[in-house]
């Protein structure tokens, strides 16, 4: 594992000093937004996919991770010949506000008070914001018109509010393994890991930078929980069934207690810390609320529909059958409200049983999905 830590790191990033009105009436500003790009821009500045990340990801889609050393997250599937294919399309993706790769988030120095961070005083951010930070980079690109928002989980309701907030910037939209609100399975299991961060001793109100200590122990326990939710009890399975790591019976014969005697249990506490050395547990309490508010129809008496309205967007919802987080009901309820839209809507269910994940692993029907929608789309855009 690499040594670097997330704050080492000098990310390519834009700066706004203006920066910006929260929907929570908190007005931000400077807002720094840290992005990558892939592929090369085309003259008529019409090939641009904006890809947007889930909880826990950032902006190093398919090149190594600075901090990981790992290839990048959609590496399998943003790059040359890929079905995001980058000698056709120019591919950004930005790092969300409140995240801890490079934007501006609760690690970085609070404006008001000389030498501290933001901590928990981050104000609250929601899935809206962070697409109106990324609005920002994509104008200050000159690109008037985005040819497609692409992206899983979290990523799938930015996608979802691009194509709401900005119907005119976005051609086409795949929203990947989402729904059109939270739900309170979902809020129900994010409450779990903030109280594990909470519990931790290491927590201090959230004013951790202060002891020189961070809630490793909270945060990991979050990351193991939360994690379960991304497999499916088959994956599982195939990874590790019941076989054990160690024998359970001790010297004198007991069964013991304690310690990894499950692989599964081993393999849980290495992502929870392999997480812990990546990720900001302010950051985590951010984004994990951004999502629990996320709901479409808020504004709308509770119709996920009406947003969508004389939508000229073309859609592609996909979901995954092993999905107990995002499942197929989920999507199918954002179909009907784009049906109800009268918007040109495709749903793709992808038969796997890799849970919710599945959108970041080798599911070859997902990835013919993703490449046909966007070559069919790109074609009624006329690009290239
Ligand atoms: C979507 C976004 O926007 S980005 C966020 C995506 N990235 C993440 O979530 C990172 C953490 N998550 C993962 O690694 C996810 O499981 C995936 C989906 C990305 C990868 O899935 P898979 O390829 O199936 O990998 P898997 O879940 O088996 O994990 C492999 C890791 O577990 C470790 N492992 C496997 N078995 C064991 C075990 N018995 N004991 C301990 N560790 C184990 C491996 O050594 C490997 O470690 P490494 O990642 O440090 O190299
Ligand atoms: N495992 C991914 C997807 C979660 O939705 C992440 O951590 O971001």
């Amino acid at each position: 594992m690499d040594q670097t830590t997330p704050t080492q790191i000098e990310h390519a990033h834009m700066l706004f000093p203006e920066g910006m009105q929260l929907e929570c009436g908190f007005r931000l500003a400077p807002v720094r937004v840290a992005y990558r790009t892939y592929g090369t821009l085309s003259a008529a500045r019409d090939n641009a996919i904006v890809v947007c990340h889930a909880l826990t990801g950032d902006q190093y889609l398919a090149e190594t991770h600075p901090l990981t050393g790992k290839p990048g997250w959609w590496s399998r599937m943003v790059g040359p010949g890929l079905p995001i294919d980058t000698d056709r399309f120019f591919v950004i993706c930005m790092n969300v506000l409140g995240g801890c790769m490079g934007s501006t988030g609760p690690r970085d120095p609070r404006p008001d008070v000389a030498g501290e961070p933001w901590g928990t005083d981050f104000p609250p951010i929601t899935i809206r914001d962070m697409v109106r930070a990324q609005k920002l980079v994509v104008d200050a690109l000159g690109i008037a018109r985005l040819f497609a928002v692409v992206g899983g989980s979290m990523g799938g309701m930015q996608v979802l509010e691009w194509a709401a907030t900005f119907p005119d910037m976005v051609f086409a939209a795949m929203p990947i393994a989402t729904s059109p609100f939270h739900s309170a399975q979902n809020i129900a299991f994010n409450e779990v890991s903030r109280q594990a961060i909470f519990a931790d001793p290491d927590w201090h109100g959230g004013r951790y930078w202060e002891q020189g200590a961070v809630p490793a122990r909270g945060l990991a326990v979050a990351r193991m929980m939360a994690h379960i939710t991304y497999l499916s009890e088959e994956a599982l399975t195939r990874k590790f069934g019941r076989r054990v790591r160690r024998d359970p019976y001790d010297k004198a014969g007991s069964l013991s207690l304690f310690g990894e005697i499950f692989e599964v249990e081993s393999y849980l506490r290495h992502q929870g810390s392999s997480f812990v050395r990546r990720f900001d547990a302010n950051s985590y309490l951010t984004i994990t609320r951004a999502m629990d508010y996320f709901d479409l129809g808020a504004e709308h008496d509770g119709d996920p529909s009406r947003p969508f309205h004389g939508t000229r967007t073309r859609f592609c919802i996909v979901s995954f059958t092993s999905d107990w987080l995002f499942p197929t009901s989920q999507a199918r309820l954002l179909a009907r409200a784009l049906n109800r839209a009268a918007a040109n809507v495709s749903f793709v269910e992808i038969d796997s049983d890799k849970g919710h994940d599945a959108f970041l692993l080798d599911e070859p029907d997902f990835d013919r999905t993703v490449r046909g929608f966007l070559s069919g789309a790109a074609e009624h855009a006329r690009i290239g």
